[in-house]
């Protein structure tokens, strides 16, 4: 029996970072998934091997799961009660994954994904040996979500072959989980966020398992049902950073200055709540439509620069937002920012034509350009009983 789960990438219309620090933000999921296949070999080509292929940094990692076992403390198989990973834990992960496998320098942020794939692993499937493939559609390290859709996929495909969900295995297509195993596959991959991440909010995985458009506070989801459909060009300077240094870097800044950074988490909050409003707001008409897009550019371009305040805007960025601006058109960062991926709003009313001219542009200044649906489906699964 084979198992596939997919789970989206996502953009934050408002509220990065701040929602670190108890704001509201808004996010919504994006048609750019990540891929993940789980299959036990039969008894015949068992080698004892947990083997990971990593097809998009052209990886592939393997332990004999006899190994993990002895490195490991015995933890047992806690499947159905997502617990964190001890600090002592990763460390164990840490030189097991240095042990068994020469991960080249250039791809050393990578170690962080394998260790919570590890720990995922251990702790919903425990010493089976199996092989784990996965693909993704996303910009890995770019802002949008790359992270979260690796962490939901993982945690679907492990927890679908185990006990702890309730699953029609007999369904041909995609599947989606109901919201008990939904919540479970969360929380779980929750606990690898904080692997790669340190200190996430949450709003990535919960975005990513649930789809659509949400609302999200202090670990609190709520649905939006928007009423117009948003045009995003998501533009990736490909500038690479990472989320966990930057996260930590705002915490920083928020420990130097603790009037003015809560001060400037306060209006961002503000800012994400309107977003929210404004997106569920009726708009019977193009006139009400304009009048919406416009009040959401103005809210883009003000968190925008409370994100500078923040201090995790970057070169690449003002370069994209001077760009679109010479077309009158608002952007802001996405995700993690520091590099990575900027949104531009596309109102309804935008020609092709301006379109094509701003997307020349900025690929003229070497970044790459995507318009993408936004607010599709969640997590899902598929299972192939033939093999
Ligand atoms: N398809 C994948 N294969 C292997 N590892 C992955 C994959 N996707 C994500 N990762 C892990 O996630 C890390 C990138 O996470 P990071 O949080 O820095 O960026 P992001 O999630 O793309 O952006 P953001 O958090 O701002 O939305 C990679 O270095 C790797 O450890
Ligand atoms: C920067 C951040 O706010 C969003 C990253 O997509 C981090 C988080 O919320 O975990
Ligand atoms: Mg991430």
């Amino acid at each position: 029996m084979e198992v596939r789960a997919r789970a989206p990438g996502k953009i934050i219309l408002a509220g990065e970072h701040a929602v670190v620090h108890g704001s509201t933000a808004v996010a919504a999921s994006i048609d750019l998934y990540t891929y993940v296949s789980l299959s036990f070999p039969s008894d015949s080509d068992n080698d004892g091997k947990l083997k990971l292929r990593l097809n998009d940094m052209a990886l592939e990692l393997s332990w004999p799961v006899g190994r993990i076992k002895e490195a490991l403390p015995d933890m047992g198989i806690t499947a159905s009660s997502p617990k964190p990973c001890t600090p002592e834990t990763i460390k164990l992960l840490a030189a097991l994954v240095e042990e068994h496998n020469n991960i080249p320098e250039a791809k050393i942020t990578l170690a962080a994904g394998v260790i919570a794939f590890l720990w995922l692993y251990t702790s919903i499937q425990g010493y089976k040996p199996a092989t784990v493939v996965v693909t993704s559609e996303l910009p890995l390290g770019s802002g949008l979500g790359s992270s979260a859709a690796f962490c939901v996929s993982v945690s679907a495909a492990l927890l679908a072959l185990s006990d702890s969900v309730n699953l029609d295995f007999g369904h041909h297509g995609w599947l989606s989980f109901g919201e008990n195993d939904l919540e479970l596959v969360n929380k779980w991959a929750f606990e690898g966020e904080k692997i790669i991440h340190g200190k996430p909010s949450g709003i990535d995985n919960t975005v990513s398992t649930y789809g659509n458009m949400i609302k999200f506070r202090s670990g609190e989801l709520t649905r939006l049902k928007s009423n117009t459909p948003l045009k995003m060009l998501i533009t990736n300077t490909k500038v690479g950073r990472n989320t966990k240094a930057l996260v930590a870097s705002v915490s920083e800044r928020a420990a130097r200055h603790p009037i003015a950074m809560p001060a400037v988490f306060k209006a961002v909050d503000s800012i994400s709540n309107e977003v929210a409003t404004i997106i569920q707001s009726p708009a019977h008409d193009d006139i009400a439509i304009t009048q919406k897009e416009d009040k959401l550019e103005e809210l883009m371009e003000m968190n925008q620069g409370l994100l500078q305040c923040m201090g995790v805007s970057h070169a690449s960025i003002e370069t994209v937002l001077r760009t679109t601006l010479k077309y009158k058109l608002a952007s802001k960062l996405t995700g993690a920012g520091g590099g990575g991926c900027v949104l531009t709003l596309l109102p309804t009313i935008l020609s092709g034509t301006v379109v094509d001219k701003v997307i020349a542009e900025l690929e003229g200044c070497g970044f790459q350009c995507l318009v993408a649906g936004i607010g599709g489906e969640g997590l899902q699964i598929c299972f192939n009983a033939s093999s």
